[in-house]
This record gives structure tokens, sequence and C-alpha cells, in this order.
């Protein structure tokens, strides 16, 4: 086994690895098309949006156990500070988070069948916890999943980058990131199914030193785009240019062809394959100003590959879904961090071979994402 797999499940799958990323040092990064060439964002797509989701008619599925069931929870944003607000006024609880995670740990604990693993959606600290205390902030978060008898996998969002080093959350985190830093990795709980996770930051004005290149790509991109002073402000920004805000991010070159690779992969072995990033990806599904910048071109990827079922997001704090052409499942999960005192937002999924049931608690609504089982070829690869 090499430094890069590591065993999650015995039993329920014996093929189950963790894969790390591996890419280059960062030098030459590259991302194509967002520096001086605006214009080709501003045609959106047309998607199909569908909070019934599509299952309909009686399901095979129905009334048998899952493959597996995992726990999902996102921007627990913990610090220990009392109650504030968004930039935009929207209460935030930052103690009571951790009481949410507290319930949903203890719901898992509870499950039956048990989550083979979980997953946080990104932003385990707030951007207003005391920098000297963040630490101790995120060990509370982690203290909770610890809490679990299964492994939980975590990814990075923007507040994470503000308070901790890239190199730090890895460890912290332990997200298999490659040498330069990178947090992208896949990851196979079940022989038929593959996670992957990317890494929204990728190319971002968070998390790398100044003189990074990155930083530099990054630089160059909000300047093209975004023609405000305040460069966390979407104001005078339309339709889905809202998005090149410095709380957001995208993903290299670098990493685009390793996500291509991963769904070559999965597409070869009859893997169906669920994509989870902090941003979402979809613009029918989320408010503009949260997706990753070049959203378009991760999905034109994901839509070349038939075995792409669902991508799963956070970052949002309010809940989003749509179904895209190519009939891709896109959900973005409700924040536990804006759940008044005493309410919830967490949840578990069911994979079955053909659906995905997300059992929402509280705040965070139950999905039922139907796919079809024989893995044909992509309706379209150029959406
Ligand atoms: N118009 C704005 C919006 C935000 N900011 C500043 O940007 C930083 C990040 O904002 P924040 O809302 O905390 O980011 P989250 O990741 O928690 O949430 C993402 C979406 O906004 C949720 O809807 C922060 O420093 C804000 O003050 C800004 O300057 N101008």
């Amino acid at each position: 086994m090499s430094q890069n797999e590591v065993p999650l499940l015995e039993e329920a799958s014996p093929s189950c690895t963790v894969l790390a990323a591996s890419s280059g040092n960062g030098a030459g990064v590259a991302m194509q098309g967002l520096v001086g060439r605006a214009s080709e964002f501003e045609g959106e797509e047309a998607v199909e949006a569908d909070r019934s989701t599509s299952g309909q008619s009686p399901q095979p599925g129905q009334g048998q156990a899952p493959l597996f069931r995992f726990g999902v929870i996102t921007d627990v944003q913990h610090a220990d500070i009392p109650d504030g607000a968004s930039y935009g006024g929207t209460p935030r609880y930052y103690r009571h988070s951790l009481q949410v995670l507290r319930r949903a740990v203890d719901s898992w604990l509870q499950s039956e069948p048990p989550p083979a693993f979980a997953v946080h959606f990104g932003d385990i600290v707030d951007g207003y916890c005391p920098r000297e205390q963040s630490e101790v902030a995120v060990q509370a978060v982690l203290a909770q999943f610890e809490r679990l008898p299964c492994r939980t996998f975590h990814m990075l969002g923007n507040h994470c980058l503000y308070n901790l080093p890239r190199a730090r959350l890895n460890q912290l985190l332990d997200i298999p990131g490659d040498a330069d830093g990178c947090s992208y990795y896949s990851f196979q709980p079940h022989p038929r199914f593959r996670f992957i996770v990317l890494d929204g930051y990728d190319v971002s004005m968070l998390g790398w030193p100044p003189e990074h290149p990155k930083t530099a790509l990054a630089t160059a991109i909000l300047a093209t785009h975004n023609p405000n002073e305040n460069k966390n402000s979407p104001e005078t920004l339309e339709g889905p240019s809202r998005r090149f805000v410095m709380f957001g991010g995208g993903i290299s070159d670098a990493q685009l062809a390793w996500l291509e690779a991963e769904l070559d992969g999965a597409q070869a072995a009859g893997q169906r394959c669920i994509v989870c990033c902090h941003l979402p990806l979809e613009p029918a599904s989320t408010a503009p100003a949260c997706l990753l910048w070049n959203y378009d071109r991760v999905l034109a990827v994901l839509r070349a590959h038939s075995c792409v079922v669902a991508t799963l997001a956070g970052h949002a704090h309010r809940g989003g879904y749509a179904r895209d052409g190519a009939g891709i499942h896109h959900r973005v999960l409700e924040a536990a961090l804006e759940c008044p005192h005493g309410s919830d937002a967490y949840g578990c999924v069911d994979v079955y071979a053909d659906r995905l049931v997300l059992h929402g608690t509280g705040l965070m609504a139950d999905a039922e994402m139907a796919f079809s089982t024989a893995l044909s070829q992509p309706l379209s690869s150029s959406l």
C-alpha cells in the first residue's frame, strides 16, 4: 500500500482506498481562460432545475437495504464567540454550530445501518475566530467527529484558509494533499462508487504565500473580472459573473487533468462518481456569488463522463438543488452555522445502485436523486 492509500472499510469495501492527487510544485500554474476574457463566461447554459428530483415511479431500490450510508454536514464554521451575523446580516451561531454537529454525531451513532463514513463539506472554523484559538476550535470540531467509529472526509473552505495555513489544515483534517499543498483526492468506499473531492481554492487569493504563482494568477483573475475595490464584493457584477469574489476560487489545469483521469478510471471500472467540493458547481443550484470560478469547465468534464451521478457542495449556507441537462444531480447543503438555537442541519445519504437518498434532519431538506444503472454514452460533452 502506498502512502496515498488508506484503508477505510474492511468488510464492506475491500477496495476502499484514499488516493491523493499528484500535481506539480505550483510553478507555471495554469487555469485556462480566466484572465482577460470576461465575455466567455456570460452565457449561461440551460439547465433543468427540479427540486422534486427525479424518482417519481416505483423504484427498484425501494424497500432494499442501501449498499452503504454516509453522514453529511457542512459549514460548521465554529468559533467560541457570541452569535453574530454574515456580511449581509444573516444570523450566525458560532457556538451552537458545534451542538448541531454533536447532535449529528449522536444520530449517526444510533443509525441503522451505521454510516460507513461522514463528510464535512468545508469551513470547519469561522474567520472571526481569534487566530490563536483556531486550532482549539478545529480540535473541538474534530473531537465530535472522532466519536464516530468511521472516518470523516474533509475539504477546504475559505474560512479554513482565513485561519490556518494550508499545510497545517491538510495535516489536521487528514487531507492527503500533494507536496505543493493542494487538497484534492478521491476515495472508493464501495467497489461500485468513487468519491472525488475537489479543492475549490486551488487557484485563490487565500492560503498561498503572496509570492506564489497561484496568488498571482488569482489576483489577475479578480483584476480582470471584478472592478470593485473590495474584491470580496460582487456589487455591480451580474449573473454568474458575481462568482469573481475573493472568498471564491477555482481549479487549476493540473487539477482538472487529474479530475479527467479519475473519471476516465471510474468509467473504465464501471464505478459511479459523486463529486464533492466546498464551492457549488451548477448555477441553477445556488446564488451566483457562491459558484466555483471555472465551474463551466468542471461541468463540461463531468458531463463528458456518464459515470458522474451527483455533485455535493456547501459554502452557500442555503440549500439548493438542480438537475442539469446531462442528468447530473447538484445538491448544495444547508449550513450548520446558520441553524437557530435548538435547530439542526445534517443528514445521511443512502446509496443504492440506482439512486442516492438524502435523509435530512431539521433545516436540511430530503432529496432523492435517481440515476440510470447503465453506464451509457454522455448526453453531451459540451452543454
Ligand atoms: N458582499 C460581501 C460579502 C462578503 N464579504 C466579506 O467576505 C468574507 C467572506 O464572506 P462570508 O459571508 O463570511 O463567507 P462564507 O463562506 O461564510 O459564506 C459564503 C456566502 O456568502 C454565503 O451566502 C467576509 O470577510 C465578509 O465580510 C464582503 O466584504 N462583501
